[in-house]
């Protein structure tokens, strides 16, 4: 094949596994079997072989992870990655709820998360494409990892609109890809990791990315760290603006009008908590205007307009795997 039509079919096949691979981890709605994707795959790692100069930044074949580092990076959060207060109970939740309206009055909205129990991550983008991303560490300083983030399949290499943004989020280990992580670590008489969130810690800390590019990870944004000159005047538009951009958000989230709407949110989580894919440790309460928000500001750690719904330790559940290998 000459360079020219090398160039074509490179292009071609980039975008469609790009695609393809945005419907299947973003969208969760894989649009072609997973056979199909691998052919594809190494169809277009033969050809970026033949001329290198094909492989770009956002190739899909850069997911696989590239070489060892021999260290992480420490790096500085221009804007700093706060951490949340927590409630106990339902007259916590209300006690925050007139705190808030003591600052900023009656007419408050509220948007419920659910709190992904994973690993706190920043993501710089400029001109629409991943440059850097670090782990949330003090608050303040963090550590560079955007090799093993770049290996998260959900999280894209190239927005869709050339936008130059921090976003924030959380990365974690679906329940399922723990489990068979665990599995094989007892098989290869590994010490098992005890819960998702350390497994995905641990899978962010190798210095070798195929590590992290074969631990399933996952992410999802939750945040954008200064909306700038955006015009979004709320943090429900700023999700529905990641979702836009080709961001991976939470569609469990619910923006509502009364604490007593949150406490119903809450409760009604706490039932169906072992039925989702991933581990959450609670529900993120967070004041939905921007004005708002900025109005009531932040204490040293954390801001006064967002709080941790923080849900019972779950007793210690002999997972069905435990059962089997037992
Ligand atoms: N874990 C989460 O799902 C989550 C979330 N959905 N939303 C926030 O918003 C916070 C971030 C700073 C101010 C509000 N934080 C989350 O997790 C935080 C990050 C750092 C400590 C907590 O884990």
């Amino acid at each position: 094949m000459d360079f020219q039509s090398a160039e074509k079919k490179a292009k071609d096949l980039q975008n469609l596994l790009n695609q393809y691979s945005y419907d299947y981890h973003v969208l969760d709605q894989p649009t072609i079997p997973d056979a199909e994707y691998d052919r594809l795959l190494r169809e277009l790692l033969e050809i970026e072989e033949q001329f290198p100069e094909l492989q770009t930044a956002d190739s899909p074949t850069q997911r696989v992870g590239g070489e060892t580092l021999s260290m992480f990076h420490k790096v500085q959060h221009t804007i700093p990655m706060l951490s949340l207060g927590n409630a106990f109970d339902d007259q916590e939740l209300r006690d925050f709820d007139r705190r808030v309206r003591q600052g900023v009055g009656d007419n408050v909205s509220y948007v419920c998360e659910l709190k992904i129990d994973g690993l706190a991550v920043s993501l710089i983008y400029e001109d629409g494409m991943f440059v850097r991303g670090a782990t949330r560490g003090d608050g303040t300083t963090g550590e560079d990892i955007t090799s093993n983030l770049r290996t998260i399949r959900s999280l894209p290499i190239r927005l869709k609109k050339p936008v130059s943004l921090e976003v924030r989020g959380e990365a974690f280990m679906p329940k399922k890809s723990f489990i068979a992580l665990n599995k094989s670590r007892k098989e290869r008489e590994e010490e098992p990791f005890a819960n998702p969130r350390n497994a995905a810690a641990g899978s962010l800390r190798q210095l070798d990315p195929k590590i992290a590019a074969s631990r399933n990870l996952d992410v999802f944004l939750y945040g954008i760290a200064d909306v700038g000159d955006t015009g979004i005047r709320s943090h429900s538009e700023g999700l529905d603006y990641l979702e836009q951009l080709g961001f991976k958000t939470n569609k469990e989230r619910r923006k509502v009008d009364s604490i007593e709407a949150v406490i119903e949110y809450v409760n009604g989580w706490v039932e169906k908590r072992p039925d989702l894919p991933y581990d959450i440790d609670g529900i993120v309460i967070k004041v939905d205007s921007l004005d708002q928000q900025a109005e009531l500001g932040t204490t040293a750690k954390s801001p006064r307009w967002a709080i941790a719904y923080k849900f019972p330790a779950e007793e210690v559940v002999t997972t069905l795997m435990d059962i089997e290998l037992n």
